[in-house]
């Protein structure tokens, strides 16, 4: 298990970084959401020794981070950093080779990965006539191809289009699924919802939710309930701790407890039958905007 244990970081007298806690576990996909300026890159960049913290440590199953067990972790940066003029499958055996491997093996990796990635047509092609989307397929090809211990990705599928945010999604899966823990940051909430186990939502610089998907979805986020009845629901308005959220004549999404949700199902049947009647369970744009309260506004932030 990865863990952040109280890492601080100023810039200046800027504080960036406020007592940070949290764990990515092995075999688990997390996700680090948070607005622009949150603080996610400093974290990760933290994590790989590239700047240190002023406070804190980082631990890989209780022990701090060494060099060389950083050496086997694997970092996808925000900067984006590949030889514009280096064959695709040539740079990737390349890094391979840094990392200790023979020749054959670099290759072989690199092939694979190539392969996996969607990316075998281009595989001789240099780095810079690739299109965006598969630049960023070729980064996150070089942030695997030592079969790190730790993977740490800024952004893996931002300028992808879905097709391959499913490719990505499907590698990087395989590799939680092989014990290695996974941290990811992305503004795409959806992309986040789909694919993490974990989920560590962050605002200026302070961990504000952090835990399974599920454990989220049952201590943040309004309870919502929807009611389709044949007879209009306009009544609905008047009920005490009820907050309507949409009606349109027999249908209507509210947000109230457990209990009082019961009472307006009752209710309902009292007037008529009840058509369906089901919980709504949180998205995680919805807990993000209940938990990051001086955050920009969503729409912003999964821009
Ligand atoms: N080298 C630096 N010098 C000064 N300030 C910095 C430096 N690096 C980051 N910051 C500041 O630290 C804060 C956190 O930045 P960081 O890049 O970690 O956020 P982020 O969550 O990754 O944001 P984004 O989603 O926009 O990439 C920002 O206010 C940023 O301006």
């Amino acid at each position: 298990m990865l863990e952040l244990r109280g890492i601080s970081r100023s810039f200046g007298d800027r504080l960036v970084l406020d007592d940070v806690s949290f764990t990515v576990g092995r075999g688990r996909l997390t996700g680090f959401v948070g607005g622009n300026g949150a603080g996610k890159t400093t974290a990760m960049r933290i994590v790989l020794g590239v700047l240190a913290a002023h406070a804190g440590r980082v631990t890989i199953d209780g022990e701090p981070v060494t060099g060389p067990q950083r050496s086997r972790f694997g970092y996808m940066p925000e900067e984006r950093g590949l030889y514009p003029k280096m064959q695709l499958v040539e740079h990737l055996t390349y890094l391979a080779r840094l990392h200790g491997f023979e020749k054959r093996a670099a290759t072989d990796r690199a092939e694979a990965l190539v392969e996996r990635l969607g990316l075998a047509a281009r595989a001789t092609d240099p780095v810079e006539s690739l299109s965006l989307g598969n630049q960023q397929r070729a980064q996150v090809a070089a942030a695997l191809v030592h079969d790190p211990e730790v993977l740490v990705l800024d952004e893996p599928f931002s300028g992808l289009d879905p097709m391959a945010v499913e490719v990505v999604q499907g590698v990087l899966a395989e590799r939680a699924a092989q014990g290695v823990p996974v941290l990811f940051s992305s503004h795409q909430l959806d992309v986040v919802e789909r694919l993490c186990d974990d989920l560590v939502i962050i605002a200026g610089g302070k961990v504000c939710a952090a835990g399974t998907r599920e454990d989220l979805r049952r201590r943040y986020g309004a309870e919502r309930h929807e009611i389709v009845a044949e007879d209009d629901m306009g009544w609905l308005r008047d009920v005490p701790d009820v907050r309507v959220d949409e009606l349109a004549g027999g249908s209507a999404v509210f947000e109230a407890s457990q209990d009082v949700a019961q009472h307006v199902l009752t209710a309902a049947l009292a007037r008529g039958p009840v058509r369906a009647f089901t919980p709504l369970r949180p998205t995680l744009a919805e807990i993000f905007r209940d938990v990051v309260t001086d955050e920009p506004a969503l729409e912003e932030v999964a821009r």
